[in-house]
């Protein structure tokens, strides 16, 4: 399907010099065929086989996903593997890639922090070179791409709640900046190409999201919390245990990446539930949904956390018509089935 053209300026009004390159022409014959072709990096992860499950849905739609499973599983994705409409490579997005399609979720990245701190070098490489490379096939084959970028670009936010035009607090040389730093960097990536090449963009800043498929020792904190619950352990509040965060359900969140795809807006967008929780209220709420019996424990925290994180959404009702419908505590049981699952602890019948 061919996409709108560029009218030569962007949604932050700034002017675009040059218009979109020319479609591949095998888009219109061998492939218009399929109507969408999505190609989804990091589709084995957490959000992103949550987006392929959604997008599978349609029946025009082919999805292609590109991951190198650091984080991700085949095992999210098993329903899929084997459909026509479907299809899944090994592959690094450090290294270019060579598809032919017409619109680019790009997600790859890892995003616990035990996990993007594990490597940071290349967790850098991941953001800058990866979204360089995804860039670089959007303008060789014309298509839109969507990078999913943090709230973690606002640091430790000395605005709260943080709007987009919020230019963020961060330490540049931090434990975190692998992947704060490196997000931004992507950000300015996708928005150089817009101006430059004409490249249709869409930034979306993700808050704090949650539900079933995340990593069990994934190390976030809401997986942490349920997999405490499930287990009977205590559940580690990290200190001071006042900082707090918004927590969306993963099918919120889907819902709004693909209005944003699909829209006319540029971004960025902040993209979260505006519900906002210090940790020792999320403690208590899973405390008291799953395992009344278990303890809190405070922990040591890592450097740099951010104290406070809460999304302002304006832009997102006003401009896609989206927001959350899930709160927490509905979302909190829906995961804890699936952690039941794959934990293998049923729930106690209550006498
Ligand atoms: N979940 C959140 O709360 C949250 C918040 C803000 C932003 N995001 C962003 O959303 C995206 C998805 O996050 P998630 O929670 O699903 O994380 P995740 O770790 O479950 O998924 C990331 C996926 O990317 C893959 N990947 C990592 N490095 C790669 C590379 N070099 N090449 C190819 N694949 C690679 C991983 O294997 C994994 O499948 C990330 O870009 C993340 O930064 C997530
Ligand atoms: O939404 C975002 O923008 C970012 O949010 C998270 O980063 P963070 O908020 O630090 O996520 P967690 O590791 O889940 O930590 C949240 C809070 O819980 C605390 N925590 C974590 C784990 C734990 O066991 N106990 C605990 O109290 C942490 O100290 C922190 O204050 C994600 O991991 C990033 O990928 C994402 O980009």
């Amino acid at each position: 399907m061919a996409q709108k053209e560029s009218n030569g300026s962007n949604s932050n009004g700034e002017h675009t010099t040059r218009p979109p390159p020319t479609p591949s022409p095998l888009r219109f014959s061998k492939f218009f065929q399929a109507n969408l072709r999505i190609l989804v990096t990091g589709g084995a992860g957490f959000i992103g086989s949550h987006l392929v499950d959604k997008l599978m849905e349609n029946e025009k739609h082919e999805v292609i996903v590109a991951d190198n499973f650091f984080t991700g599983s085949k095992d999210n994705l098993k329903k899929w593997i084997g459909h026509p409409r479907f299809e899944l490579i090994r592959h690094d997005v450090t290294q270019p890639l060579l598809v032919e399609v017409d619109q680019i979720y790009h997600l790859a990245c890892p995003a616990s922090p035990i996990f993007y701190k594990h490597n940071p070098v290349k967790t850098i490489k991941t953001n800058v070179i990866g979204t360089l490379n995804m860039l670089g096939l959007a303008k060789r084959v014309g298509a839109r791409i969507l990078l999913t970028s943090t709230s973690e670009v606002y640091g430790d936010p000395l605005e709260h709640p943080q709007t987009e035009a919020y230019w963020g607090n961060v330490n540049p040389i931090g434990v975190r900046s692998c992947y704060d730093e490196g997000k931004r960097v992507a950000e300015t990536l996708m928005f150089d190409y817009h101006r430059q090449h004409g490249i249709e963009i869409r930034i979306a800043r993700i808050f704090n999201t949650y539900g079933p498929r995340m990593n069990i020792d994934d190390g976030r904190v809401v997986s942490n919390f349920i997999a405490q619950a499930v287990r009977g352990e205590p559940l580690t509040v990290q200190k001071p245990g006042t900082q707090t965060r918004s927590f969306c359900y993963v099918a919120d969140m889907v819902n709004g990446l693909i209005k944003l795809m699909n829209g006319d807006n540029t971004g960025p967008i902040n993209l979260g539930n505006p519900g906002e929780f210090t940790m020792l209220e999320l403690a208590e709420n899973v405390k008291e949904l799953i395992n009344p019996e278990v303890t809190v424990t405070m922990t040591e925290n890592t450097p740099d956390d951010p104290r406070q994180r809460k999304p302002d959404i304006t832009k997102a009702k006003e401009v896609l018509g989206w927001e959350p419908k899930i709160v927490l505590r509905d979302g909190l049981v829906l995961m804890e089935d699936d952690f039941r699952e794959r934990l293998q602890v049923p729930k106690k019948n209550k006498a």
